[in-house]
């Protein structure tokens, strides 16, 4: 298989503060740094609220950090304004949950899907019927489906419509928000089996959104690990088995029920929920549920650092491992 580690899109030191009330401040994002590669799919996964879909947001343009930089090839995107927004848009599109909510229900899928091409010009009212056709069998749905409207279709169907309608533009990015979460298991591996040949034919690149570890893990190649705002941890999706060092990462493996698994080893679990995003505790933003906080966790937040190529963590249990084993640290700082 041919490598590839251009990276096309990142997000550098992004941060999101919202107001909240009683004048306080909700850091729904803290520093992120994330990479995405040509071609491949980085999974973002952890808990509900931990901040996923605010920073997906970032990428696509609907809102803007209160600090750090998004880079599409290079150009900080947070930045652009009108006509130059509008055209960057085409580049990054996005597949959200719901796709009825983002459908207007008095349409017909031909009009859902073509809207695009013709905001921006690629085709004329008259070439519609043949581009929506197009686009239908590329996500390998009837030609004729163009005449329904949204709700003659399932949901499986509807989801298919979103990604022809997300694709219609040839984006080079693609962010798939939870985009298979409201789909029976069955459906839902269909619509993975379609992302994944698509991804293939056009060489896109990914960012997958989803709560569910054992989804990402089989379709993702990257994998970022997020907890109350935080990235905790960045592996390859083929290590986060056998290789996952911080102990959110381990306990979201450890909540997978795998017949496969060898149940004489422990299963790592977590307690309790995690503490609402406008009261993080000091430190480590997950020392209150680690089992094996020390009192450097309470004090200091721990940053990413890379432990091997492609694998960074951000916990400081690693360090005194580190120490245990060789009398130092192993850890590499992170630039
Ligand atoms: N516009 C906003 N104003 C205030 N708070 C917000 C806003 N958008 C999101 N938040 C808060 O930011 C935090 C992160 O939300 P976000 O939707 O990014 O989480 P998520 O990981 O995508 O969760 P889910 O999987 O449930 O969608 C939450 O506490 C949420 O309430």
């Amino acid at each position: 298989m041919c490598e590839n580690n251009e990276v096309i899109l990142e997000a550098r030191h992004v941060t999101k503060r919202f107001p909240a009330s009683g004048g306080r401040t909700l850091v729904a994002n803290h520093d992120i740094n994330l990479k995405f590669q040509k071609g491949k799919t980085l999974g973002l996964v952890g808990e509900s609220g931990c901040g996923k879909s605010t920073f997906m947001r970032f990428l696509v343009s609907l809102d803007t950090p209160s600090e750090g930089e998004i880079l599409y090839r290079g150009r900080d995107i947070t930045k652009l304004r009108g006509e130059e927004l509008r055209q960057s848009r085409q580049h990054i599109q996005m597949v959200f949950q719901d796709p009825t909510s983002s459908f207007n229900p008095k349409m017909r899928i031909r009009d859902i899907v073509c809207e695009p091409l013709l905001n921006f010009g690629r085709i004329t009212k008259k070439e519609k019927d043949a581009a929506c056709r197009r686009l239908l069998e590329m996500v390998e749905l009837p030609g004729d489906f163009a005449d329904r409207y949204p709700h003659n279709m399932s949901g499986g169907q509807r989801q298919r419509v979103a990604i022809a309608r997300a694709l219609a533009l040839e984006p080079e990015i693609l962010i798939l928000d939870e985009a298979t979460s409201a789909l029976d298991v069955s459906v839902q591996k269909t619509i993975i089996e379609l992302i994944v040949k698509l991804q293939r034919e056009k060489n896109i690149t990914i960012g997958f959104i989803c709560h569910d570890i054992s989804l990402i893990q089989s379709c993702a190649d990257q994998v970022a690990v997020m907890y109350l705002g935080n990235v905790v941890e960045v592996l390859p999706a083929k290590d986060l088995a056998k290789n996952a060092k911080h102990p959110y990462t381990k306990a979201l493996i450890g909540s997978i029920f795998d017949i496969s698994m060898d149940f004489s080893k422990p299963i790592e679990s977590i307690e309790g929920e995690a503490p609402s995003p406008l009261d993080v505790p000091a430190g480590c933003p997950f020392r209150g549920r680690c089992p094996k906080a020390t009192t450097r966790c309470a004090a200091e937040q721990p940053k990413l650092r890379t432990v091997e190529a492609g694998h960074e963590v951000a916990c400081h249990l690693l360090d005194e491992e580190g120490k245990n084993k060789t009398g130092a640290s192993a850890l590499t700082g992170r630039i």
